[in-house]
């Protein structure tokens, strides 16, 4: 088996002889270039149309064998939420005056790659969840199944871009079943090219990322290759923040990226629970710590736990690739990262059932927020799922409101989570205001950062949350007082309240790593 660093003998390159590819050429003149996406994700779907928008000479295809993702693509209401996606995808796919549309959808995974020149693999790669490996390792299957797919349809040269996130020298499991798979004579060069957006600021960040990681073999082809790929990321980025390396590097530094991202939470949320028993505050304290330039001020923000589906699963990938490598002490202090991350969701649901006399049974608990992080509908490992099932088993009825993940999500998620179904089944509702959700509760917790739900902000939508944009409301917590039962707790997950305004108006207010002395 040839899949992860550590595991298998690396299969030697071979670079077969190529009779049409030229390293010295970095267009294609005479034809418009051809770039084809596989997998219309979070990260397939916004980079493409990024990618097309800035190059309206290339053309852009985006592939993927769910055909209601891709009719979703075809349509203004996308299949994902991110703010300014849509221009964006209008702009190369709808254009208006001169502009010829370079932003395409298809499910015709196969037409696509036989065409392009470039293909980026942007195919999900989740912790793997049988097996040897199970719960640790990524799993590989979707890649494996693309790149499969490339070597049977391909009839010219391609180059392969690793954009999913992959264990160490993925690129050789790839190059291997290109070499097994492909005709004869064709040459492949494998790239990789990690993806750093966040969800919710994804178009942000594709405009103006801090840097592209472009990881190439260190040969004239592998080179060129890399050119290729960056005069691509050229048309927008300044050449000064793409930066070419070795290709293990590249795959390296994108899973160390979101481990040193994650560890800068866990770090957080340790020194929040110390809060708690000193009576200092966690924002003032990230506040002070990141006014020192070595440390900055990004991803110190106090919270009930980081979700979203790549923190956790790269850390553990990373972790078992130490394993792996017989390094069981670096394994353990990655892990770490993500057992601090279990215990501050467990820490919450415990103080949440402390204040509330020690009982949830048959308390009444509005849930607002949903999502792992605000401006988007991703639920993927959301902190929600854990502190929903904590409530429901501690016998509390939750009712769940968010503005922009489904009904039919929030269900998905508690229910694959649970081992006491039919108890879910009673006590979980969803609702589709604040308000509702509120109605009659003991106690109010804030699961995801959204703005409606902060007292610190003014937002300039509806105050009373009736209709327009659903991420631009407003709560107004007055009114959610006057529906709730007394005491009136609110948990702050988010640290997203100004707690003295509030406790004027009567509440007890809860935030993560605030004075419980
Ligand atoms: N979501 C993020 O914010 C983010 C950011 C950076 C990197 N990444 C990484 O990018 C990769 C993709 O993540 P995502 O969130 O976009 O995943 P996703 O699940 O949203 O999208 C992946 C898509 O690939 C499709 N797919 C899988 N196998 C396929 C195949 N053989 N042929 C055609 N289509 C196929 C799936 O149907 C799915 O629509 C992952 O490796 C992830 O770790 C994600
Ligand atoms: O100070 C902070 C910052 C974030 N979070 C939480 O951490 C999680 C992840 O947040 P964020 O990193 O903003 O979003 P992701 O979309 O998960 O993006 C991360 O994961 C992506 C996938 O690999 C990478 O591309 C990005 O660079 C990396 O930031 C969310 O639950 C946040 O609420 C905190 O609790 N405190």
């Amino acid at each position: 088996m040839h899949t992860q660093a550590g595991q298998g003998i690396p299969v030697p390159v071979t670079i077969t002889n190529s009779t049409n590819f030229d390293p010295q050429k970095t267009r294609t003149p005479q034809r418009m270039k051809k770039v084809c996406c596989i997998g219309a994700g979070y990260v397939g779907g916004p980079t493409s149309a990024v990618m097309a928008t800035k190059n309206p000479d290339v053309s852009v295809t985006v592939v993927d064998y769910n055909k209601d993702r891709i009719e979703a693509w075809k349509t203004n209401e996308l299949p994902i939420y991110e703010p300014d996606l849509l221009d964006v995808v209008q702009h190369a796919r709808d254009p208006v005056a001169k502009r010829i549309p370079n932003l395409f959808f298809s499910t015709d995974v196969e037409g696509a790659i036989a065409e392009a020149d470039i293909i980026l693999l942007s195919v999900n790669t989740p912790t793997k969840s049988m097996g040897h490996g199970a719960g640790q390792a990524s799993e590989l299957c979707h890649l494996e199944s693309a790149v499969r797919r490339i070597g049977e349809v391909a009839t010219s040269d391609k180059i392969i871009v690793e954009k999913s996130t992959v264990p160490c020298k993925a690129a050789e499991t790839v190059r291997d079943i290109l070499n097994a798979t492909a005709k004869p004579g064709l040459n492949f060069e494998i790239l990789s090219n990690p993806e750093f957006l966040a969800e919710g600021t994804a178009v942000r960040n594709l405009l103006h990322p801090d840097r592209i990681l472009i990881g190439s073999l260190n040969t004239p082809r592998g080179l060129a290759a890399a050119r290729s790929l960056a005069d691509l990321y050229a048309s927008w980025v300044d050449r000064s923040r793409i930066i070419t390396i070795n290709l293990y590097s590249s795959e390296l530094a994108k899973l160390a990226a979101n481990a040193l991202l994650a560890q800068r939470i866990s770090s957080v949320n340790a020194l929040s629970a110390m809060c708690e028993s000193l009576g200092a505050d966690i924002d003032e304290v990230s506040h002070c710590v990141g006014l020192d330039q070595r440390i900055g001020p990004k991803m110190l923000k106090a919270s009930v736990g980081f979700g979203g589906s790549c923190f956790r699963k790269d850390i553990l990938s990373l972790a078992y690739i130490a394993e792996s490598l017989h390094l069981p002490q670096v394994a353990d202090y990655w892990r770490s990262i993500v057992g601090i991350n279990e215990y501050q969701k467990e820490r919450f649901t415990r103080r949440i059932v402390k204040c509330l006399y020690s009982s949830l049974s048959s308390k009444r608990l509005a849930v607002l927020g949903f999502a792992y992080k605000k401006d988007t509908g991703d639920t993927r490992e959301t902190s929600a799922i854990t502190v929903v099932n904590n409530l429901i088993n501690e016998g509390a009825n939750v009712r769940v409101y968010d503005p922009l993940v489904e009904e039919d999500r929030v269900w998905e998620e508690v229910l694959a989570s649970s081992d006491r179904r039919e108890t879910v089944k009673q006590r979980l509702s969803v609702w589709p205001s604040a308000y509702e959700a509120c109605a009659d509760a003991d106690a109010v917790i804030i699961l995801t950062e959204w703005d409606e739900f902060s007292n610190k902000i003014s937002g300039p939508g509806d105050a009373r949350g009736r209709g327009g944009d659903r991420t631009k409301r407003v709560l107004d917590w007055s009114r959610v007082a006057g529906l709730m039962q007394k005491p009136m707790y609110v948990f702050d997950g988010r640290n997203v309240l100004d707690a003295a305004p509030l406790e004027k108006m009567g509440f007890r207010v809860e935030s993560i790593g605030k004075g419980v002395v």
